[in-house]
């Protein structure tokens, strides 16, 4: 039997970096500097490694960017206070707050506090709900936008297919259910989410076109779960220890990919899959933020 190909989202980002870089220049021309502000709090060495991805490909095309880095016990009052400043700073196009936060820290209180048109990461609750309503002048969660994009770009259609997906998080799961359910060509989807409490997941799953796992549970989609033909994206993001890899781990998806190449029509490696269009989806709306701030 034939295998699975391959949903490049390294490939795929490239690309899209390539058309960032250029709306770079087209602002650069009219004398904007997109500019994004990365906040990381505390040490959690999977945030400083994406922080560091992020800003090493935002220098790539061309769009500046600042770090600001918080100990662990930083006051609700000090994030706070920097976004206001960050909010009001006309130089400042986009501002993300890196995730996880330690629990003293209100993720929702955060999320509200920074200003809708630099909320690149789509998180405040005006953009979420625009994007409820499929307003357009907004900006839409990175990691759903990358899924669209992705399966876009490679002609997937989405459009009357069965689309379940694994999980229900406020910035994968359910954002993804209200993009692909979108009255549009690259939505229109019948949508299935389920979740911890939902029954027959495997019979949920083996009924989808395009199964999208986005659950933290490495290899939990084994080959039973899918459907011959179905279309495969793996969001999740385990690490394995590992000691013989440089960095002493391995990253392992929420998909068993090498059974599931041999079923799938098409799939996503993981790495270099999901997690590269989120940053491509990242920058893309940094310049669109940029775009927008002028009168
Ligand atoms: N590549 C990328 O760009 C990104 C990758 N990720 C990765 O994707 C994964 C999901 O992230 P995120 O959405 O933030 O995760 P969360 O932990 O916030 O959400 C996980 C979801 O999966 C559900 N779930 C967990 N275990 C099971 C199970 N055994 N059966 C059914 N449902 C289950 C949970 O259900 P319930 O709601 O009932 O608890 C929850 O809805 C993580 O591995 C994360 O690292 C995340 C963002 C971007
Ligand atoms: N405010 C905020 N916005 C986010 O978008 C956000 C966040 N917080 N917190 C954490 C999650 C996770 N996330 C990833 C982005 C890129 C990769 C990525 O590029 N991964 C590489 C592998 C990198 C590695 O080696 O670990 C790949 O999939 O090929 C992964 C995960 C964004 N997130
Ligand atoms: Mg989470």
């Amino acid at each position: 039997m034939e295998e699975a190909q391959l949903l490049d989202g390294r490939y795929v980002a490239g690309q899209i970096h390539r058309e960032t870089m250029e709306a770079v220049q087209r602002l650069r021309r009219k004398g904007i500097l997109p500019c994004v502000v990365f906040i990381r709090v505390g040490n959690h060495p999977p945030s400083e490694l994406y922080v560091r991805m992020k800003q090493k490909k935002a220098q790539e095309v061309g769009i500046q960017s600042e770090v600001i880095s918080f100990p662990e016990d930083v006051s609700q009052k000090e994030v706070l206070d920097n976004l206001n400043r960050l909010n009001l700073d006309p130089s400042i196009h986009g501002i993300l707050v890196q995730l996880p936060l330690p629990s003293h820290l209100s993720e929702k209180q955060i999320a509200l506090a920074i200003n809708p048109k630099k909320d690149i990461d789509g998180f405040h609750p005006l953009n979420l709900g625009k994007m409820l309503l499929g307003e357009k002048d907004c900006f839409y969660p990175c990691t759903p936008l990358g899924i669209q994009e992705l399966l876009k770009r490679y002609k997937i259609e989405i459009e009357g297919k069965e689309v379940v997906i694994l999980g229900r998080s406020n910035i994968v799961g359910k954002p993804l259910a209200a993009l692909f359910l979108q009255k549009s060509k690259y939505a229109n989807a019948t949508v299935t989410v389920v979740h911890s409490f939902s029954q027959n997941i495997k019979e949920h799953c083996r009924q989808a076109d395009i199964l999208i796992a986005a659950m933290g549970k490495a290899r939990f989609v084994t080959r039973d779960f899918v459907k011959p033909k179905a279309v495969v994206v793996d969001v999740g993001v385990s690490r394995i220890a590992d000691s013989s890899s440089p960095q002493g781990y391995r990253i392992v998806g929420d998909v068993d990919f090498d059974e599931i190449k041999k079923i799938a029509s098409w799939i996503t490696p993981n790495p270099g899959g999901v997690g590269p269009m989120t940053i491509a989806m990242l920058l893309a709306n940094t310049v669109k933020a940029a775009e927008l701030s002028q009168p």
